[in-house]
């Protein structure tokens, strides 16, 4: 499911990460929910995601509340050149930590960085933000889904240049397919160590 603040960027990534495709021009607002399926291979077995468009605006909040219950993983966007959007994340999550699952996955994408010349959120900012509160030393790591507090996965994307947004999904997927199917001696997916590796490995982005 992906949340955030209207005009984030939300359908533009998934138009993006379905059809390969930016949807320029005017704004059109989501109205409640939307949503589209894509099957992924991952690590040799076919995931279908069904991944749900909700509106950012506030009007629709009680509908979106409807959904969290039901959602194995949350992408949640700020838009890099918007800083309300940044400032509300914290809100974001607190909403999160009440209405969804204890042990969904979740990751922070700071969206629009192609908007280099109005950008107003940094990068180390995103960084700080996702890292609130990493996970406690003497938390087992392995034990760790998530909490608010533990910190979330991070990467900035862009719905037009198409940055990030394959490994976005494919990283989401990856950790659902290793939840559903864990062999018993296999170890466990580590999300976040993922992430971090990828996110450097494409040469972008790195701290
Ligand atoms: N430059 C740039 N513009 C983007 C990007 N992603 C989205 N936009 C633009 O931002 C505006 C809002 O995009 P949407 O995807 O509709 O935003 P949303 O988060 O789904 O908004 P709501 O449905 O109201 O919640 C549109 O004008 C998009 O063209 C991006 O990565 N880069």
């Amino acid at each position: 499911m992906l949340v955030g603040d209207s005009g984030v960027g939300k359908t533009c990534l998934l138009v993006r990460f379905k059809d390969g495709a930016f949807l320029a021009g005017s704004f059109i607002s989501t109205v409640g929910i939307d949503f589209r399926n894509k099957v992924l291979t991952v690590d040799g077995v076919k995931v279908k995601l069904q991944i749900w468009d909700t509106a950012g605006q506030e009007r629709f909040r009680s509908v979106t509340h409807a959904y969290y219950r039901d959602a194995h993983a949350l992408l949640l966007l700020y838009d890099v050149t918007n800083k309300a959007s940044f400032d509300n994340i914290q809100a974001w999550l607190t909403e999160i930590h009440e209405y969804a699952q204890q042990d969904v996955v979740l990751m922070l994408l700071g969206n629009k960085v192609d908007s280099a010349q109005d950008r107003v959120v940094k990068r180390e900012d995103g960084e700080k933000l996702a890292k609130v509160g990493e996970v406690p030393e003497n938390v087992h790591q392995e034990t760790v889904t998530w909490r608010p507090e533990y910190g979330v996965p991070f990467m900035e994307t862009s719905a037009k240049s198409g940055l990030n947004v394959e490994l976005a999904f494919t990283a989401i997927a990856k950790e659902l397919k290793h939840r559903s199917m864990k062999l018993p001696n296999e170890p466990k997916f580590k999300l976040h160590d993922y992430v971090k590796q990828e996110v450097r490995g494409s040469g972008c982005c790195r701290s």
